[in-house]
């Protein structure tokens, strides 16, 4: 499987309206193909609009976007989504689920099979394929779901706060699931995230915003060995990272120490 390299330079966006809104304000990065980097900043800062931008469901109002070095007008190919809720189709069975990009596609199902019943099996879900996704719990939903993104060998992969629904226990098997699968298929990751360490545990990069309008507060390239045990979390070297980014919260005010103030929007 091949993997993205993502472009941008100086992104600005800003939502119409009265008055306009500036969302994102002189974005720039590159993402190296197959790396997995984490966008991490409190509500509203601009991370969905980014990633929309990214799988050209949005325009962006100034600067450059490119994926493999093409600027970005429109959904490019090769490009997985996962979103907060499944979007699973209630109807469907899993694999029919799974299958949903390749029948867009009109590419003939009967040459996915074998990666379908791969991806289950990736996913712990071999036993899972014929059922419906409300026979599945809320983790092997959203399991479905990434299959469902990973179907089509995307190059790049979208995930916008995927485990942002789920329970704290869940949540932590599926980083390590997430990571697994990762491992496997090396594309091209760019995942959304509220969480400190959920954004560090998974990336090789952590990209902090700001708050509205985002602009880039800082890169932490997280230099932990692969494959990392969950338990990576409660070593010194793994708090050093959530240290520095929780500084960077509470410098741009959004995290207070005082008892009584709730954090806006980050959570550990
Ligand atoms: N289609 C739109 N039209 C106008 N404003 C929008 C639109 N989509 C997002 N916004 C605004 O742009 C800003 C950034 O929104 P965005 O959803 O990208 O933030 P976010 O960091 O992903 O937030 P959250 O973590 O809460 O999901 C917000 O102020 C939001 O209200």
């Amino acid at each position: 499987m091949s993997a993205s390299t993502i472009s941008a330079k100086n992104v600005g966006k800003v939502y119409g309206g009265e008055p306009p809104l500036t969302a994102l304000d002189g974005i720039s990065l590159d993402i190296r193909p197959g790396e997995f980097v984490s966008i991490l900043g409190p509500s509203g800062c601009g991370k969905s609009t980014f990633l929309r931008c990214i799988a050209g469901l949005e325009e962006i109002s100034s600067g450059s976007l490119k994926a493999d070095g093409r600027d970005i007008a429109g959904p490019p190919d090769h490009v997985g989504m996962v979103f907060q809720r499944d979007a699973l189709l209630e109807w469907r069975t899993i694999e029919r689920n799974i299958m949903l990009p390749i029948e867009f596609a009109k590419k003939p199902l009967a040459n996915y099979r074998q990666a379908m019943r791969e991806l289950l099996a990736l996913a712990g879900l071999t036993d899972f394929g014929g059922k419906y996704p409300r026979q599945l719990s809320g983790g092997m939903r959203q399991r479905a779901a990434i299959c469902r993104a990973l179907i089509d060998q995307p190059s790049l992969l979208l995930m916008d706060e995927p485990f942002g629904a789920l329970d704290a226990l869940t949540r932590d098997q599926m980083n390590a699931e997430l990571q697994r699968i990762w491992l496997e298929t090396r594309n091209t990751v760019v995942f959304v995230t509220h969480g400190i360490a959920e954004a560090v545990y998974l990336a090789d990069r952590v990209v902090v915003l700001s708050p509205r309008p985002g602009r880039i507060a800082d890169i932490i390239e997280v230099d932990l060995p692969r494959p990392r045990k969950l338990a990576v979390r409660e070593t010194p070297e793994f708090g050093r990272y959530t240290h520095r980014i929780r500084a960077l919260f509470h410098d741009m005010g959004l995290i207070h120490e005082e008892p009584g103030k709730v954090d806006e929007g980050v959570a550990a």
